[in-house]
């Protein structure tokens, strides 16, 4: 399929640069491929010429002057034959281009020995599999020959097979999972573990086409991707799978690379992303990746179960309403999410029936983030308080329609602990790292047409969107930009792309306290005409929530301090919360289902240091 490229907008003199040399380089080959018949003159002129000194130099000096009496001679009678000097040039000429051809060797016609021997034992390997007795005809049978079952191949430098197209009796049934993936497991296994093999099943044709994947590039930094807003790029994949490409730019190079675009919002199929994978297999990096690109268009919370402060650079930025740590403040952030979810909707709702657009309140993205949230689940359970996924139901639900998204990340094998909201509605799927076909299959729906490989780099895996294919996905290295180990390089790119530190509009920012396990965070957005901070309570009385209300809002890191993490710094916070009543036409939504009995500060609040 053809791709289409994205207009380049960001030309710069970079690019201009790699255009002329792209330019250059065609017309070079053009002029080579005009030129090539006067090339191989000029080279076999060369070597006549090189033959002749030779050969002067070989010749004895007493025996120089008859050789040269010779010469003259020869030249003398040409001259005076008629048409003899221009069939002397003819000859010239046509000695000087067989001289002057192309002495590479040939490429060898068959397989060479070794080559031959491991087909034969492939072929061996699927005679069991691609016959039956009652077979008068078969294709494959013991000491049979190979060159009928694979009428293609192609092999790399290491005498590995590259790509290989089987042939397969009719009967075989091709349309049975199992039955393939016998096959294509075997094929893995003979044809070296490691690599990562594409299988192409043509069962109308009877053939199989194995293909080896080169390995995705890992190189790819964070950067400003040129999408439209609603679009996410998750990572890269292959280009046979994809209609686009982006192009990227690399160092001092730019080149164009076939992206995994998800795409959120009201017209999106599958508005809320899952993504799992083994420990630092990579998922908090996409959520990073994917937070800096929701910061662009929308405004995001941060609820982070894994408390390792893998979010850090992003505290206290503008758009960025709340990084949470601790479970207090994840339940509070998380009411508070839900409860503007179910205000967006009953605006849009209202604004609808009475036939006038969509408030401007409700068309700014809100993206939610979740990380580990199992985390959270053990810690709920042991207090005895609300597990903090229960709150994503409204958000996941009715996201959609409310311009909210929910990205939730957890350990592969923390799936059955994932609530039936989030498994239900994140329809748009990631696994990373190791995992076998069957993980794949139960996380994405179907299994990868590739095979899995044991050794992969962090941030390698499987997207799959809605129905759609699986693709293989690297994500862009993101990293915490405040790890000692990222490199400068990363790590300028990760910073570059940080929206400025918001400004608190009082000031003010007070020290807090120390209070549970987890830091809590949140930023303020507009605090003007606030009424005196107050601490909420995740667990006390509801507070109402006002349609249109700025979501949420606090101070958390000094504003302007260096891009240090801040744990290294006493956290302060000022807070302030303001109790606003919910409209009672949220019970005419019939739509929205109530996600709690309780609702929450619309601006909210706090900080906890642990
Ligand atoms: N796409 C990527 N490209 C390059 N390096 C990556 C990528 N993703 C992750 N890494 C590196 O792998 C390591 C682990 O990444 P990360 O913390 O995101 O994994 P994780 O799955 O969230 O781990 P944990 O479960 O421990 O939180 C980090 O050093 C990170 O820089």
């Amino acid at each position: 399929m053809a791709r289409r490229p994205l207009p380049r907008i960001l030309s710069n003199g970079g690019a201009q640069l790699a255009r002329s040399r792209e330019l250059a380089r065609t017309a070079a080959d053009s002029a080579t491929d005009v030129l090539q018949p006067l090339i191989t003159i000029a080279r076999g002129l060369r070597r006549l010429a090189a033959a002749a000194r030779r050969r002067w130099s070989e010749t004895p000096k007493d025996r120089r002057g008859a050789l040269l009496f010779l010469v003259a001679s020869v030249v003398l009678v040409v001259a005076l034959v008629p048409y003899g000097p221009l069939l002397a040039v003819i000859a010239l000429m046509a000695a000087a281009a067989w001289q002057g051809r192309d002495r590479t060797p040939a490429e060898p016609e068959g397989p060479d020995g070794s080559r031959t021997t491991r087909l034969q034992s492939l072929y061996e390997a699927l005679v069991p599999y691609f016959s039956i007795t009652e077979d008068p005809e078969p294709l494959y049978v013991h000491g049979g020959t190979w060159e009928k079952a694979f009428p293609a191949y192609e092999f790399d430098g290491t005498g590995r097979f590259a790509h290989l197209v089987i042939r397969y009796p009719a009967y075989f049934t091709d349309g049975e999972a199992e039955a393939r993936a016998r096959i294509e497991h075997l094929l893995t296994a003979k044809s070296g573990r490691g690599r990562e093999y594409r299988f192409t099943w043509d069962e109308e044709a009877n053939h199989l086409s194995v293909d080896v994947l080169p390995a995705l590039p890992t190189d790819i930094a964070a950067q400003r991707f040129v999408t439209a807003p609603g679009e996410t790029v998750l990572g890269f994949t292959d280009p046979t799978r994809v209609q686009r490409t982006l192009p990227l730019t690399h160092g001092a190079e730019r080149r164009d690379v076939p992206p995994v675009v998800w795409r959120t919002g009201i017209r999106s199929t599958e508005p809320h992303l899952l993504v799992l994978g083994q420990p630092g297999t990579g998922t908090s990096t996409l959520l990073r990746s994917v937070a800096l690109q929701a910061l662009r268009h929308g405004d995001l919370l941060i609820v982070d179960g894994g408390g390792t402060g893998e979010y850090a650079c992003l505290v206290g930025r503008d758009g960025v309403l709340a990084v949470e740590c601790g479970l207090t403040g994840a339940l509070t952030s998380l009411e508070w999410a839900a409860a503007e979810t179910e205000r967006r909707l009953i605006s849009v709702n209202r604004a609808r029936q009475e036939g006038r657009p969509a408030p401007d309140d409700t068309k700014r993205p809100l993206w939610v983030f979740l990380d580990r949230p199992s985390a959270f689940a053990h810690l709920a359970a042991a207090d005895g308080r609300k597990d903090p996924q229960s709150l994503l139901q409204v958000p996941l639900r009715h996201g959609r329609a409310a311009n909210v998204t929910v990205v939730v990340a957890d350990q592969l094998d923390a799936l059955d602990s994932l609530s039936d909201a989030v498994r239900q509605h994140t329809r748009a799927r990631v696994v990373l790292g190791p995992a076998t076909a069957d993980e794949l299959a139960t996380v994405l729906g179907v299994p990868p047409h590739t095979t899995p490989v044991e050794q992969v780099p962090p941030g390698r895996g499987y997207a799959r969107l809605g129905t759609g294919p699986v693709h293989r996905l690297q994500v862009p290295a993101t990293p915490d930009p405040y790890d000692d180990a990222t490199s400068d390089a990363h790590r300028k790119a990760v910073l570059d792309l940080l929206p400025p530190r918001t400004t608190p509009a009082d000031g003010e920012q007070v020290p807090v306290a120390e209070e549970e396990a987890g830091r809590k965070v949140f930023e303020k957005k507009d605090v003007e005409d606030e009424p005196e901070p107050e601490r909420p309570q995740a667990d006390a009385e509801p507070t109402p929530a006002a349609a249109g209300a700025a979501p949420v809002s606090a101070e958390s890191m000094p504003v302007g301090a260096d891009p240090t993490p801040p744990s290294a710094e006493p956290t302060r916070v000022a807070v302030e919360a303001t109790p606003v009543p919910v409209e009672t036409a949220a019970r005419e939504v019939t739509a929205v289902e109530p996600a709690t009995p309780e609702t929450v500060p619309a601006k909210a609040v706090a900080a906890e240091t642990s």
